[in-house]
């Protein structure tokens, strides 16, 4: 089957916490629309930008885009974002079953409201390990600033910190306290307003429900619990887990999961849904919404508790449950035994120029204005240093500490991967400027990974314990603080992809690397994916 959708990008206030904001809305609304497909059904969407002033480019994260680079919507490495009165028109096939996400990979946009959610069902009679009805569920942060004044703030001299977000969101709602505000800003502020009530999702008593959950923050990393009900975690990333069950869900930016609730408590009352920020000092409300056992009425008598969440600085629990994330045997394919090439990258956060900056082996990432793929497609000179991004750094570094100088070099250098190999990648957490060491959740573009492990302090592989036996495969994955991720992928999708912290300011700041692999194999760019930077004059008329 095919989808065809057509998507009008635009600014329109909202009242999403309450507050009145700019929102980056898609056919009038945040969270957009969304996509409910079948395995192997074909998506086009076009996307008419109408924003005035701003690009627009839309990223469909954890569809792997198999052969198919030139669709996977990140601007300066596959396309020209569209401009504003432009479209551009994204066509995949979705050939996984699972629960996804898609949101604007333009500069800081993702946290302007600009995401939602995919939902890619097994084919009929398609061999799954469970089936049960869907409630859909994202998660967002919310700042009043616009994303225009991060970016604005992070790139200054000296750094401004954007700070933590003035609410939570599920499913697009939150509740500010208005009261907070000045008096001058209160008017923006409409406590009453029906687009900040909580979201209320319906269920039947005694029924297993499967709820399908995105994590789209820009910066928070969260918890989420439902009152008074056990979740069974069953996917992540598109990809089955061995069951376990839990209070509460890790959930950190750019991840999925599906967990099933089943409705079995009291049937006289509601229940509440909470989230809380986890991993930062949280400044932020928890976000709430509303279990309704129907026929129940959404009155005072009926009213739900929202569940508190664990402390927000339990890492110990928090890569627990990373390390209890397994792959299901039958579903999830067993890692190559050995890795043909190791890259070891350096988490840290430097200055350049005076400037503050996020780096991995001590280079941040400056995106190019011309694509990277039609850069390599067109054999365009001076896009990028052709210099190979370092595979590796001094292991003496003291993980704990801010070294003396925090200098770090900025580069448009990727790393060149051979095609149909087996890579490993060790990430290695270490100490912030901030005085703490963060916690980044990775995402990779065009692949899943496995997951072989996580652990404290500097990665030894001597004495590092990796799963190779049943390791979950997904798409992105957090990297704990003064701690160590290990990552397998093969890289079987040609082209140029993205891997990078998906925390918003970090992203921008250089928090990212670039694998090519068998670019040569793709074909040559579609018109449409250019025009930006050097690539208007390969144009042909
Ligand atoms: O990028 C960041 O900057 C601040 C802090 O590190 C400032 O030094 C912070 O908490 C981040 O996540």
């Amino acid at each position: 089957r095919t989808h065809n959708l057509t998507w009008k990008v635009t600014y329109e206030y909202k009242y999403l916490d309450c507050f009145k904001k700019l929102a980056i809305a898609i056919n009038g609304q945040t969270p957009g629309p969304h996509i409910n497909a079948t395995r192997g059904d074909t998506i086009i969407v076009t996307v008419l930008n109408n924003l005035l002033m701003e690009n627009v480019a839309i990223h469909w994260h954890g569809i792997r885009q198999l052969g198919n680079g030139w669709n996977d919507g990140t601007d300066s490495v596959n396309q020209c974002a569209a401009m504003p009165g432009g479209y551009f028109t994204y066509q995949f096939v979705v050939d996984q079953a699972g629960t996804y996400m898609y949101h604007s990979h333009y500069g800081m946009q993702k946290s302007s409201g600009l995401y939602g959610l995919i939902t890619v069902n097994p084919l009929l009679g398609e061999e799954t390990p469970y089936h049960y009805e869907d409630r859909e569920i994202i998660l967002s942060d919310w700042y009043h600033d616009s994303a225009y004044e991060h970016a604005v703030k992070l790139s200054s001299k000296p750094y401004v910190w954007i700070g933590e977000p003035q609410s939570l969101l599920i499913n697009g709602r939150g509740r500010y306290q208005c009261e907070l505000l000045g008096v001058s800003n209160r008017d923006r502020c409409n406590g009453s307003s029906p687009e900040c009530t909580p979201d209320v999702v319906k269920v039947k008593p005694e029924q297993t429900y499967r709820f399908r959950i995105a994590s789209l923050t820009s910066l928070s990393a969260l918890s989420f619990q439902i009152e008074g009900h056990k979740m069974t975690v069953v996917e992540t990333d598109g990809v089955h887990v061995v069951p376990f069950v839990t209070d509460n869900l890790y959930i950190y930016s750019g991840e999925t999961y599906s967990v099933l609730v089943t409705t079995d408590q009291n049937h006289s009352r509601n229940y509440g849904i909470s989230i809380n920020v986890i991993a930062r000092k949280p400044e932020t409300p928890n976000g709430f919404a509303i279990l309704n056992y129907e026929p129940n009425p959404l009155d005072a008598q009926h009213l739900p508790q929202p569940p508190p969440g664990p402390l927000w600085n339990d890492t110990d629990s928090q890569r627990n449950q990373s390390l209890a994330i397994k792959g299901l045997r039958g579903y999830v394919p067993a890692p190559p035994k050995t890795a043909d090439k190791v890259l070891h990258l350096l988490n840290t956060q430097n200055t350049v120029n005076g400037y503050k900056v996020w780096a991995v082996n001590n280079v941040s990432h400056a995106l190019p204005d011309t694509p990277y793929l039609v850069a390599l497609k067109l054999n365009i000179p001076d896009v990028f240093d052709p210099t190979p991004a370092p595979e590796d750094y001094d292991h003496s570094y003291n993980i704990y500490e801010i070294p003396e100088n925090t200098n770090a070099t900025t580069s448009t250098s990727i790393y060149r991967l051979p095609f149909n190999k087996t890579v490993d990648i060790i990430l290695q957490n270490a100490k912030g400027m901030g005085g703490d060491s963060e916690t980044h959740p990775w995402h990779l573009h065009g692949h899943n990974f496995w997951v072989l492990g996580f652990g404290k302090g500097k990665f030894n592989p001597s004495t590092a314990s990796l799963n190779l036996e049943n390791p979950i495969m997904k798409n992105t994955v957090p990297l704990f603080p003064y701690g160590w991720t290990a990552l397998r992928f093969r890289t079987d999708n040609p082209g140029i992809w993205l891997f990078h912290c998906h925390i918003e300011a970090h992203f921008y700041l250089g928090m990212l690397v670039l694998f090519e692999s068998g670019s040569d194999m793709v074909t040559k760019p579609p018109q449409q994916n250019m025009g930006c930077g050097k690539t208007k004059n390969y144009i042909n008329p």
